[in-house]
């Protein structure tokens, strides 16, 4: 059985190779229930393949990880998982109403489920356009409704505010805590720093490796600047120096 105090997520010595090179160099780290995480790092670092780890699509070359008192894949977590990839996988002939009505159906969520989530993402406006006519920035937050169906306790989402003008990030970022409040797990990645602000709780990777595991406050002090891009460039210098 799982306490509620036990993380959403624990990585032990995570290592993964892609193409041959490891690209993930033994991670270690905890992620708290009911808080906003934000995974952070320049293009390129693992952020992605650390989210594929996760949430068990990923061939691990060592270490553990644990999803929800699981081991990440086991066939149980997956509708506990609502996972939104940085290409979602929306289908171009179906409207997003029909998209968000199918995948409701696979996953057994429930009837009104569809109208719910596309109203959190802002998406509303466009339900009965085809999947085929939207932006990228609607298409990601199509695949973001994907991923709130059936109310999933850890949410997974890979860039979801990529392409977004600020007004809509700010809505999103609202929508994830308001998530979070109610108990939802949330993990959420991005390269721009200035992102990290709204997170509880900040993991930053650089090269396959954690530069800092911290609350933005935490790195803040630890850093010794108000700037979070700032903090990032002190990091690197102190694992240089190291
Ligand atoms: N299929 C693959 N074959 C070989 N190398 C790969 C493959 N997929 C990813 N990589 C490499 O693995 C590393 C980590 O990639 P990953 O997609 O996890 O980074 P990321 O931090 O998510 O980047 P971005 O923010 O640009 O999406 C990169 O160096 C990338 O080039």
């Amino acid at each position: 059985m799982m306490n509620l105090s036990d993380p959403a997520i624990s990585v032990r010595d995570l290592r993964v190779s892609r193409g041959g090179v490891e690209v993930l160099h033994g991670l270690a780290f905890d992620v708290p229930r009911g808080q906003v995480t934000g995974l952070l790092g320049p293009s390129g670092c693992g952020k992605t393949t650390l989210m594929r780890a996760i949430v068990g699509v990923q061939v691990v070359g060592g270490g553990e990880v644990r999803v929800l008192g699981e081991p990440a894949g086991s066939a149980g977590l997956r509708r506990r998982i609502g996972y939104s990839t940085q290409s979602p996988a929306v289908y171009r002939d179906l409207t997003v109403l029909e998209n968000l009505r199918y995948f409701g159906a696979v996953l057994g969520a429930p009837k009104d489920d569809p109208e719910r989530v596309l109203t959190e993402v802002g998406l509303a406006g466009a339900a009965h356009q085809l999947g085929s006519t939207l932006s990228g920035g609607q298409l990601g937050r199509a695949g973001l409704a994907v991923a709130l169906l059936g109310r999933p306790e850890l949410l997974v989402l890979d860039e979801p505010t990529v392409g977004l003008d600020p007004v809509l990030r700010q809505e999103l970022w609202t929508l994830f805590h308001r998530l979070a409040e109610g108990g939802t797990t949330i993990l959420v990645s991005s390269h721009v720093m200035d992102e990290a602000a709204r997170c509880e709780r900040l993991i930053v990777l650089r090269q396959g490796e954690i530069l800092a595991d911290d609350t933005p406050g935490g790195l803040r002090a630890h850093t010794r600047t108000t700037d979070l891009e700032e903090a990032f460039l002190r990091l690197i210098e102190e694992r240089a120096a190291a």
